[in-house]
């Protein structure tokens, strides 16, 4: 008996910080989404291609949806908007150590317009003991009428598997949709941008995340090494300074860890050349963000 190919789009939600790119990257088994500890740093939609015999997910990593204040968050809540209408299933990620709330419902109901089947991923279950994590089951079980409840861990790996089979199981029944070799769409220089962005943002604990863009300026092979030149945009002077540190020493440990991060992407050595200029109030200024990629 032969089971028919099944094939189609898959993307996480949640409110910021459920866990969406760690559990794509945990999927994916290769770090391709960005995750950092601060809240909202997802901006590009990134597909990340996942194979098996009977069938490929394909998963899009969307921004998470929140209250528009700048021209950006608008453009993202949008983005957020046209993504899931275009996915076969949604999981809506909760984590198993925070009460459901406001948020959640609120994304719930936005889902519920949708054509694509929704599921609900408890995420973070290793944050919590049996008794807290059967309670949250139940929690989010009345959220609405999921298609599943599955729970999981992207840092412990359980139960990853077993949410990509129901996923997967959900997809319509459609010929493969990309090649074999193929993990992501997104070009490297996109990726690249990302990995500096992570790095600058892992220290500037007071900033808002979306006060930095990185733009990969220009990328070429030299000998045995790959050169990297790009910019790394803040709002304003003083944040700058902060980024660049006394005597350069930040803007040094950002080179040096985004570096490392990219030589793994590549598999190459690379040579990288951050240099940080002020876009003013790029935020709200929309020939700044069509510049930067938006
Ligand atoms: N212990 C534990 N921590 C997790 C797990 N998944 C994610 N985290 C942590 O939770 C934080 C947020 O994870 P992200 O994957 O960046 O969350 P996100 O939903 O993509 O966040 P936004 O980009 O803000 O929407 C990070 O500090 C992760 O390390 C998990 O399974 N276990």
């Amino acid at each position: 008996m032969s089971t028919a190919y099944r094939a189609g789009f898959g993307c996480f939600v949640g409110r910021p910080n459920a866990g969406k790119s760690t559990l794509t990257n945990a999927i994916v088994g290769q770090k391709i989404a960005i995750t950092s500890s601060k809240p909202q740093t997802t901006r590009h939609v990134i597909r990340a291609v996942l194979h098996r015999p009977d069938s490929q997910l394909v998963l899009v990593d969307t921004p998470g949806l929140h209250r528009p204040r700048t021209l950006l968050g608008e453009r993202l809540n949008d983005l957020v908007r046209s993504t899931w209408s275009e996915v076969d299933v949604i999981g809506l990620c909760i984590p198993a150590n925070e009460e459901v709330g406001r948020g959640d419902r609120f994304i719930t109901g936005e889902l519920a317009e949708l054509k694509a089947t929704v599921l609900a991923v408890v995420t973070k279950t290793d944050l919590v003991d049996k008794a807290t994590l059967a309670k949250q089951l139940v929690a989010v079980g009345e959220l609405a009428d999921f298609a599943a409840v599955v729970p999981v861990s992207a840092t412990t790996g359980d139960q990853i598997d077993t949410l990509v089979d129901v996923m997967t199981g959900f997809l319509p029944k459609s010929p493969q949709l990309y090649p074999d070799d193929m993990i992501t769409d997104e070009p490297e220089a996109i990726l690249i941008a990302e990995l500096v962005r992570e790095a600058a943002l892992e220290g500037v604990r007071d900033e808002l995340p979306h006060s930095i863009a990185v733009v990969v300026e220009e990328m070429f092979d030299e000998g045995s090494v790959t050169k990297i030149y790009a910019d790394v945009y803040v709002e304003r002077q003083s944040q700058k300074a902060i980024v660049i540190g006394a005597q350069a020493s930040r803007l040094k440990e950002i080179g040096t860890r985004s570096r490392l991060e990219i030589e793994a992407l590549l598999g190459r050595r690379v040579y990288l050349d951050l240099h940080v200029r002020v876009a003013k109030e790029w935020q709200r200024d929309p020939k700044q963000l069509r510049k930067l990629g938006f």
